[in-house]
């Protein structure tokens, strides 16, 4: 359904230019449903928002189903934007009309795109487990109820991707669960691909599969090892511990990310040697030239270098 390669975004503000996505490669499987996790300035929000059509992509390839959204005009995003792709943010008065009804705020995207249908408006409330106060007024509803009405609304337009960025930020863990088994029910029952971005390791340690994107990049891929008993029991505490398996992320060019943890701890910077015994593969800090090995490895270069030069 999504696939990135080399994705590249620069934001340009004056004279500074920032490199929010270094050549980001990432794919996503229809009918998926996953997590995206990174610290703050990773470059998650401006993945949610290119594959959302909200910004444009600077260089890479970026595909969502047929759509190739480095080359899509900006007549087809629109079309995109209203049949292809649903988004859920974290601060859900972007998309709510506080006085209108739940019902008529999922009936209004409705209207507005000409597939007024509402039975499947009831439906998307029903899903969302919002029957009984379908016919109250928003600013009546709690912030828990107000974000599952923004997921009802996100899928009116029958999207076949649903982007959510934090959609648990600003609610409790009780209103934090429920929200993530409605995405699972509708990942079942409408086959719709879903992509949350979300701090809460809780919450990602349900899914199936979590990507963490370091510095613009993807650097790991955390596997549930039991993905229907993860995302079922809800005990799961985050990622660590024996529920996911982790993996490094490498590109098409072998290209890897070390963890910066880790280089610091053996001093490692900016070169290192790498050795492969047959089954591993060994990185490793320089050997420190100050050493005796080194000086007389030094020594024994120089000697070549200066009989040479003779
Ligand atoms: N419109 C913009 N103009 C300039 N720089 C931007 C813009 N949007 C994002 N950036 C920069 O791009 C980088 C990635 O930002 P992004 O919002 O994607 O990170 P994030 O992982 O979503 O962070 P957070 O978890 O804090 O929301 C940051 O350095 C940010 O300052």
């Amino acid at each position: 359904m999504i696939t990135c390669e080399g994705l590249v975004k620069i934001y340009k503000t004056d004279e500074i230019e920032v490199v929010a996505l270094q050549g980001l490669n990432i794919q996503i499987d229809a009918g998926e449903l996953m997590a995206i996790i990174g610290n703050s300035g990773s470059g998650k929000s401006t993945l949610l928002n290119i594959l959302g059509g909200l910004d444009r992509p600077s260089a890479g390839q970026v595909k969502v189903g047929d759509w190739d959204l480095l080359k899509i005009t900006d007549k087809q995003l629109v079309d995109y934007k209203r049949h292809t792709v649903g988004f859920i943010w974290q601060n859900n008065a972007r998309n709510l009309v506080s006085y209108l009804t739940a019902l008529e705020n999922v009936e209004m995207p409705m209207m507005l795109s000409g597939n007024y249908d509402p039975v499947y408006a009831k439906q998307l409330l029903e899903w969302v487990g919002l029957s009984h106060r379908m016919n109250n007024k928003l600013q009546e509803l709690s912030g828990g109820e107000q974000q599952r009405v923004a997921i009802a609304i996100s899928l009116a337009n029958r999207p076949r991707l649903l982007l959510a960025d934090e959609p648990t930020g600003s609610v409790d863990t009780k209103t934090a669960d429920m929200i993530l088994s409605i995405f699972e029910r509708l990942n079942k029952e409408l086959g719709v691909t879903i992509v949350i971005v979300t701090h809460d390791m809780s919450m990602a340690g349900k899914v199936g599969r979590v990507v963490a994107i370091r510095d613009g990049m993807t650097s790991s891929e955390f596997i549930a090892r039991n993905p229907s008993i993860s995302a079922l029991d809800g005990t799961s505490a985050g990622l660590t511990g024996d529920d996911h398996e982790e993996y490094v992320v490498l590109d098409r060019a072998g290209r890897l990310q070390v963890p910066k943890a880790y280089l610091n701890a053996l001093q490692i910077d900016g070169k290192a040697t790498m050795e492969f015994d047959g089954e591993k593969i060994m990185i490793k800090a320089p050997k420190d030239l100050s050493t005796s090995e080194g000086i007389e490895r030094m020594e024994a270069n120089s000697q070549t270098v200066g009989g040479k030069s003779k």
